[in-house]
């Protein structure tokens, strides 16, 4: 599986209901091209879902080629056998990516927004789903995210929308299976989650006319270290919740691992 050069399998399917997002140029966001800013800030504010293409800058072209040689770990990382992986999972800011059961339909991921800044996903087959602001979570309203090659997705995390007062979104998301002919694949996954340090104040951005004016109540802000313990505990809860009364679709049997630190890697891998 290579991030960088096209696949050799089956086109991700063509009759699926597809997340609009016209992709953005890394390079001529680097030169600071002002209708590409436009374009980005436009994104930020409506899906939260920015399609980023790295071709043509140098950094680009090696980060793709760093990501090829760790989806090439992580094959062989997940191809070992499960004792030996069970021995090393908790090793802190290791391990990169997960893998989902082969063949498995259910919903890896359940839906949520991310708490960081942004996340930025490295993926080569399908599988990532995002619901429309405003949509209720019934299958239908549910849209594909296509991945298109040599382009990163960069989902935008609820400390942007706090920062922002709301004028940024972050996309409520999900991950499901991989559709259509490219349902026997093995899918990769690199994530690199970045948040705000422990000590920044969570609270409405001064400095730009756009950004609503912060509530009274909003003044203060806590920190991010609070703001993510909060965070995590809520999602603790709501995972246990969840498990009691598991919904059509959920995959109960898939572990989690938080590792780092200041910018949070998570690793999900099953047997
Ligand atoms: O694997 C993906 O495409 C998305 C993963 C995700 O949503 C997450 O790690 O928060
Ligand atoms: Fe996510």
């Amino acid at each position: 599986m290579s991030f960088n050069a096209p696949a050799p399998f089956a086109e991700f399917p063509s009759d699926l209901p597809l997340l609009s997002a016209e992709t953005l140029s890394f390079s001529r966001l680097l030169s600071d091209d002002d209708t590409e800013r436009k374009k980005l800030f436009n994104v930020c504010s409506s899906t939260g879902v920015i399609i980023l293409d790295l071709a043509d800058t140098k950094e680009g072209a090696k980060l793709t080629q760093e990501v090829d040689a760790i989806f090439d770990l992580s094959e062989a990382i997940f191809s070992l056998d499960p004792e030996v992986k069970r021995k090393y999972s908790m090793l802190s800011g290791t391990i990169l990516g997960y893998k989902g059961p082969e063949g498995d339909r259910r919903t890896g991921f359940v839906p949520h927004t991310d708490y960081g800044s942004i996340t930025v996903l490295f993926n080569v087959l399908g599988e990532l789903q995002v619901l429309p602001e405003g949509k209720s979570p019934e299958e239908d309203n549910w849209l594909w995210v296509k991945p298109s090659l040599g382009c990163v997705v960069i989902n935008l995390g609820d400390a942007m929308v706090r920062f922002t007062n709301g004028l940024f979104k972050s996309p409520m998301h999900r991950v499901t299976y991989v559709p259509g002919d490219q349902a026997h694949l093995t899918r990769y996954s690199l994530t690199y989650f970045a948040r705000p340090g422990d000590g920044c104040l969570m609270k409405t951005l001064d400095g730009s006319s756009r950004i609503p004016a912060p509530d009274d109540d909003d003044d203060e802000g806590v920190t991010a270290g609070e703001w993510v313990r909060t965070r995590a505990k809520a999602a603790q809860v709501q995972k246990e919740e969840r498990s009691k009364f598991p919904q059509v679709g959920d995959a109960p049997d898939l572990t989690w691992t938080v590792t780092g630190s200041g910018e949070k890697m998570r690793t999900k891998f099953s047997d």
